[in-house]
């Protein structure tokens, strides 16, 4: 059991909130400039992970008392209950071992007194001989053909992984064709299945729970779609297979059980494509760079399990991250890629974060009195550059943002790695400095007076807009594997400093089970009354006019 400590009873908290008073209007560039070590104290290299937090608006009593809040927290005893398999996820009376998945050092992880480790690498060599003989052509279709795509259908955490993760390593991508299909909107499949020829094609049907309506819908289309290519049912086996925990659903709709890549309920969804979830990415890079992106999570799992607080990388940015939130009163985190292949990097962590830490209770049942989860969003440098800095420079919100960049890129194309890191560099340093009003006035040199007075409050910039740079040698598997591990840990120790449940996700219950109400109200066109007067308007209108 977790304890159950509000953080903002702490003596840590009581610190912070004082000293919040001595370092609200103080500027970054000033810490900077009384510091020359600032940038050497406020880093940490993990392998190929350089991560500097330099520029935040921090100096070392911040940190100490940051880190004296974890200690109150007692987050070492968290970080410990959860990799030795504990019932944390205590809502759904679940232990939370994703650690596991990735566990290549092979020790025994007991669930219930049993070693999971076993299961793990049965499940891992099945995706392995599976991954390999359709990539080799071995396995083929009902036509004798072997397979060239590969679409994954599945939603939510069965989904936005894998999707993630084959788009960061489309470098490392062979000749599948890799498909994602999760909205229940008929186009989605629709399209996909416009691209795609049965013979051979090779569909995924992932989901945890095996129930969830999206998926279901998405793959009896896909079945009816295939069987009415003229394929029988017996060739079902050949070009379905499935990923989930629930192989009684598994069977009824269909598909082989021997086509079936289990897991267990201990694998949060969004804590998943370490499991049989990531099977399209064993398919689209190949089974051994799944396992160095696996690799690269362990390391990162030991690292956040045995590193000192002030040393460990996800401790540090959950800290900082409390720091803004609870303190500053931020809303929002931004996560800013500068790498096109990690354009669903922001989009992964929407889930990954809000879903873990969207709560509003916390672990004793009451309403919380604080803050928790942030909004987390964000899109690839330099494209966002272009569309929303303007609001992180100048707007009246403070945005805490975290840069990621490769020092080495898979496309170097004569400058363009040099303008990206340029622009990547500059951001955070605009961001830190600002600019004054005497830059400006410097800057319109040769205009008169009145123009200056008009013009130069608009181009002043405030800055001490914290960032942090999180610099990597290069997108490889294992750097990916340890990045993503980064961020969940990160989420994990914020969640135990907000003393809430990160595991479960009971707020994405509500939609589910009243679209299951309202679906057979839309059946035929008779009137609606038994909702409110919006909904009711609202369905009686689609009725009309669809
Ligand atoms: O894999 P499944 O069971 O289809 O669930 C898909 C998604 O459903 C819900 O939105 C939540 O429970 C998510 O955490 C989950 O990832």
């Amino acid at each position: 059991m977790l304890s159950k400590i509000n953080f903002t009873q702490t003596q840590a908290y009581e610190y912070l909130i004082d000293h919040l008073v001595d370092m609200a209007d103080v500027h970054m560039k000033e810490l900077f400039e009384k510091d020359p070590q600032r940038f050497n104290k406020f880093s940490i290299q993990f392998n190929d992970i350089f991560v500097d937090y330099s520029k935040n608006r921090i100096d070392e009593k911040t940190m100490a008392l940051l880190l004296e809040l974890a200690k109150e927290c007692k987050l070492d005893e968290a970080i410990k209950a959860m990799f030795d398999g504990d019932v944390i996820n205590e809502t759904e009376n679940r232990a939370v071992l994703h650690t596991a998945l990735r566990n290549r050092s092979n020790t025994p992880v007991l669930v219930d007194g049993k070693d999971v480790m076993p299961d793990v690498n049965e499940v891992l060599g099945k995706m392995k001989t599976f991954s390999e003989a359709i990539i080799s052509g071995d396995w083929k279709g009902y036509t004798g053909k072997a397979i060239t795509d590969v679409v994954n259908i599945g939603i939510g955490g069965s989904d936005l992984g894998p999707v993630m993760v084959t788009e960061a390593l489309k470098a490392y991508k062979n000749h599948l064709n890799l498909h994602f299909v999760s909205n229940v909107d008929g186009t989605h499949i629709v399209e996909t299945l416009k691209n795609v020829n049965p013979e051979t094609t090779l569909f995924l049907v992932a989901s945890k729970t095996f129930t969830t309506q999206e998926t279901m819908s998405n793959a009896h289309s896909a079945r009816n779609w295939f069987l009415a290519s003229g394929a029988a049912d017996a060739d079902v086996a050949k070009h379905f297979a499935a990923l989930s925990t629930n192989a009684d659903g598994v069977g009824k709709f269909g598909i082989d059980t021997k086509n079936m890549f289990g897991f267990w309920d201990w694998v949060g969804g969004r804590y998943s494509l370490w499991s049989a979830i990531g099977l399209p990415i064993a398919l689209s890079v190949g089974y051994d760079n799944f396992e160095e992106l696996l690799t690269g999570a362990h390391e990162m799992d030991n690292h956040f399990k045995t590193a000192e607080f002030d040393q460990n990388i996800p401790v540090v940015l959950a800290l900082l991250g409390i720091w803004y939130n609870n303190f500053f009163e931020s809303e929002t985190q931004a996560i800013l890629p500068y790498d096109q292949y990690m354009h669903r990097f922001a989009a992964y962590f929407q889930q990954g974060d809000m879903e873990s830490n969207g709560k509003y209770v916390d672990r004793t049942g009451e309403k919380v009195n604080y803050q928790t989860g942030p909004v987390i969003w964000g899109e690839p440098g330099t494209n966002g550059q272009h569309a929303f800095y303007q609001l992180i420079h100048q707007g009246t919100k403070l945005i805490p943002c975290d840069f990621i960049a490769p020092a080495k890129s898979h496309n170097p194309l004569g400058e363009h790695h040099n303008m990206l890191l340029s622009n990547f560099f500059a951001q955070t340093e605009a961001l830190m400095n600002g600019k004054t009003e005497e830059e400006v006035i410097a800057e319109l040199e040769g205009k008169s007076q009145e123009e200056i007075d008009t013009i130069a409050p608009f181009k002043v910039f405030e800055g001490n807009r914290p960032t942090n740079s999180i610099l990597v040698k290069k997108i490889t598997p294992k750097v990916l594997g340890s990045l993503l591990a980064m961020y969940e840990h990160k989420i994990y120790t914020q969640g135990v400093i907000w003393n809430i449940f990160s595991f479960d996700q009971w707020g994405v219950e509500l939609g589910k089970q009243l679209a299951g109400k309202i679906l057979p109200e839309l059946k035929d066109d008779t009137e609606i009354d038994s909702h409110d007067a919006s909904t009711n308007g609202l369905i009686n209108l689609y009725k009309a006019w669809r």
